[in-house]
């Protein structure tokens, strides 16, 4: 009999209060897992703790209470094997969008050390990267000169230049207009696709988390936790075409009364 792997983040009964004892609760007892190379989206009322759950997988801020496992190692520091991206590009001003996408390669070791001697075979993946997600020819471009869809190109490539094992995206598509959207679910996929990297998104687009995710978690209202969970059956490559069937359609419209639930506090414990 095949072995079980074990899941490659694992998040046990997780509380986290803000601020002290008497601070604000943003989750409790939430838990949650995510095997190696899925592709989880979580979604949620506002408020409901979709962030502080990815502050505690990326190590950024320690849990009040409960274990968040990633790659068999408690989380207790930022972890390197990560890949961040969020709602606000976070492009610095100041260099080129080639310099800002092998930012993380001058921080993260292995390769910090390998940088200097390697350095023409990662600007190589850097512009390979910019090419898969239509960004051929702007390397040398500073971060002004591109539209906010453009830079978010550009922070997707950031996060993916030192092969994260984990990619979390925090609403990363949320400021940009709907075709720019699109288009970027679209080069996400095949990134995914192409990389198989484990990604946890947090996103309001119950559309977006349908087309992108294995698996869709929605959150109960402040402090949040894990309500539901529903698994996405449509094969990939997804198309946009996709996103009009009937199926496609209910599976959206079943997210939304969970989460129309959630914000009503009728919080049933459901999953599919
Ligand atoms: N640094 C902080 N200090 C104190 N309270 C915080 C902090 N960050 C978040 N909170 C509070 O914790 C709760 C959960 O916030 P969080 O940002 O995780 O929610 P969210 O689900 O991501 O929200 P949204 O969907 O609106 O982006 C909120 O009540 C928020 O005000």
């Amino acid at each position: 009999m095949a072995a079980v792997e074990r899941p490659f983040v694992e998040i046990d009964q997780v509380s986290m209060r803000y601020g002290g004892a008497e601070g604000t609760l943003a989750l409790r007892d939430a838990t949650l897992s995510v095997a190696r190379g899925e592709f989880v989206a979580v979604v949620g009322p506002s408020g409901c703790g979709k962030s502080t759950l990815m502050k505690l997988v990326s190590g950024l801020w320690p849990s009040s209470a409960g274990s968040v496992i990633v790659g068999g190692q408690e989380v207790d520091r930022p972890l390197p094997m990560v890949g961040m991206a969020f709602q606000n590009p976070t492009l610095l001003p100041w260099r080129t969008i080639l310099a800002n996408v092998m930012l993380p390669l001058e921080v993260v070791e292995p390769h910090r050390r390998r940088l200097r001697a390697e350095r023409a075979a990662y600007e190589a993946k850097a512009r390979q990267l910019l090419a898969m997600v239509g960004l051929a020819g702007f390397e040398g471009k500073y971060p002004y000169q591109l539209s906010g869809g453009m830079q978010q190109r550009a922070s997707l490539c950031r996060a993916l230049i030192h092969d994260p094992q984990l990619l979390m995206l925090d609403e990363p598509f949320g400021a940009l207009d709907i075709f720019t959207r699109e288009d970027l679910w679209a080069q996400l996929q095949e990134v995914c696709l192409t990389l198989k990297p484990t990604v946890i998104l947090v996103t309001h687009d119950l559309k977006e988390a349908v087309y992108l995710a294995d698996r869709v978690l929605v959150m109960s209202s402040r402090p949040g936790r894990i309500l539901a969970e529903r698994r996405v059956p449509f094969p990939r490559p997804r198309r946009l075409d996709d996103t009009y069937t009937a199926e496609f359609q209910a599976l959206v419209h079943e997210l939304r009364d969970h989460i129309n639930a959630a914000r009503q506090g009728q919080e049933t414990d459901h999953a599919a």
